[in-house]
């Protein structure tokens, strides 16, 4: 093993990039972004760890596309996103880099480990050739440097730069402080990183998302309890019954909730919602179902079509169907001709024939999030 670890940062929430996608989730042909930029990376040389830091919402999700990374949860910003990420790092060099750099070229990370040596921070900078204004003054433009990452420190003198109230933007800036030294080499203009909807027009690199669609099922039973509002697709139903749960019983919405982690292989509602978990008692699925569409836009996908069936001998869904339609497809940011609601009875078999429950089956169709349109 070397003497160096990777930690590729992913944890930020793309705000300003605008996209109803986070930037670390946009897909190339099948691979997220972030698995892309860490393979390309592991590819150029043998790290002895590398370490992926996301946000707690994503975490769980991300360890399904990988087993030899170490996955760690960020912080608010980037620098203890990066704190928490060292935790994890014995090795005696540590590379860091943007996930939103995602188009690095190998001269780059293979020179930062050839020179990795010449200072405790070894930096990719570009130079500036345009005329410079600071303040209103124009200053001597061979005095500024663009900083890029990624960017290749002593871990021992990264980790003290870091014990520190003060935010720093990069790595470099931090160990400057502490009168670390720096040791600038040649940046490249491959390297951009993504800040902006715009600036996916300047990377070459990626290519474009599979055009696959992923189906998902759902499947959820309620059984009635007398003297509760009934909750269906998150409308409330006129009668004096209403369904036995943790949550407000919405079955309708939990048995799409799970079709929609189904389709994008996020496990299932429990895992997000334990229902050993006080937070949860009695809460609005609405608002619950609002959080896993939260989730999968910002992981990568779009929402096709819906499918479901409602297996109710009472009460009559019939005069509710419209109302419901309209309320998931608003729920979901779709059009409502891509809902479609069905209910049928059990013919009076079984425990739904025995008017003892309902139960609610639905697919889910998702997409890729088609970026290249953007
Ligand atoms: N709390 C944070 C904030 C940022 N980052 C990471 O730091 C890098 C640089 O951040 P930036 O490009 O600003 O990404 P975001 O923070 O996602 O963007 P924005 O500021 O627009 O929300 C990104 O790879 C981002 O994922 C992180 O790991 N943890
Ligand atoms: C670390 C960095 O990429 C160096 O240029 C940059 O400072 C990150 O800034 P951001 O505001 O966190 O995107």
């Amino acid at each position: 093993m070397s003497n160096v670890t990777l930690i590729i940062l992913c944890a930020g929430n793309s705000t300003r990039f605008g996209l109803q996608a986070k930037k670390q989730w946009l897909r190339l042909e099948n691979s997220p972004l972030w698995l892309f930029v860490a393979k390309k990376i592991q590819n150029l040389y043998n790290f002895d760890k590398i370490i992926i830091t996301s946000s707690k919402e994503e975490l769980n999700y991300m360890k399904n596309f990988n087993d030899e990374y170490e996955f760690v949860v960020g912080g608010e910003t980037r620098q203890q996103s990066m704190k928490n990420s060292l935790q994890k790092v014995e090795s005696k060099y540590v590379m860091v880099t943007d996930v939103a750099r995602a188009c690095i070229p190998k001269e780059i990370i293979l020179s930062l480990i050839e020179e990795k040596e010449k200072a405790d921070c070894i930096v990719p900078v570009l130079n500036v050739n345009d005329t410079v204004i600071y303040e209103e003054k124009t200053i001597n433009r061979e005095n500024v440097k663009l900083i890029q990452t990624p960017q290749l420190s002593k871990t021992n003198i990264l980790k003290k730069a870091l014990e520190t109230n003060i935010e720093f933007t990069d790595d470099s800036s931090a160990i400057k402080a502490i009168k670390g030294t720096i040791h600038y080499i040649q940046g490249s203009k491959e390297s951009k990183k993504l800040t902006l909807t715009s600036d996916l027009n300047e990377i070459t690199c990626l290519k474009a998302p599979s055009k696959n669609f992923f189906t998902g099922i759902g499947y959820d039973i309620h059984p009635f309890e007398e003297n509760k509002q009934m909750y269906l697709g998150g409308i409330k139903i006129d009668v004096p019954y209403g369904f036995k749960a943790h949550s407000d019983g919405d079955v309708l919405i939990h048995s799409l909730i799970d079709a929609l982690l189904g389709a994008c292989g996020a496990g299932d509602i429990g895992e997000f919602f334990p229902d050993t978990d006080n937070k949860f008692k009695n809460i609005d699925s609405k608002i619950l179902l609002e959080e896993i569409i939260k989730f999968i836009y910002n992981v990568g996908y779009e929402i096709v079509n819906i499918d479901l069936t409602i297996t109710a001998q009472q009460p009559k869904i019939n005069p509710y169907k419209i109302q419901i339609k309209n309320k998931i497809a608003s729920l979901l940011h779709i059009e409502k001709q891509f809902v479609n609601i069905k209910a049928t009875t059990a013919e009076k078999l079984g425990f739904i024939g025995r008017k003892e429950g309902v139960a609610v089956q639905t697919i889910a169709t998702l997409k890729y999030y088609d970026w290249t349109k953007k």
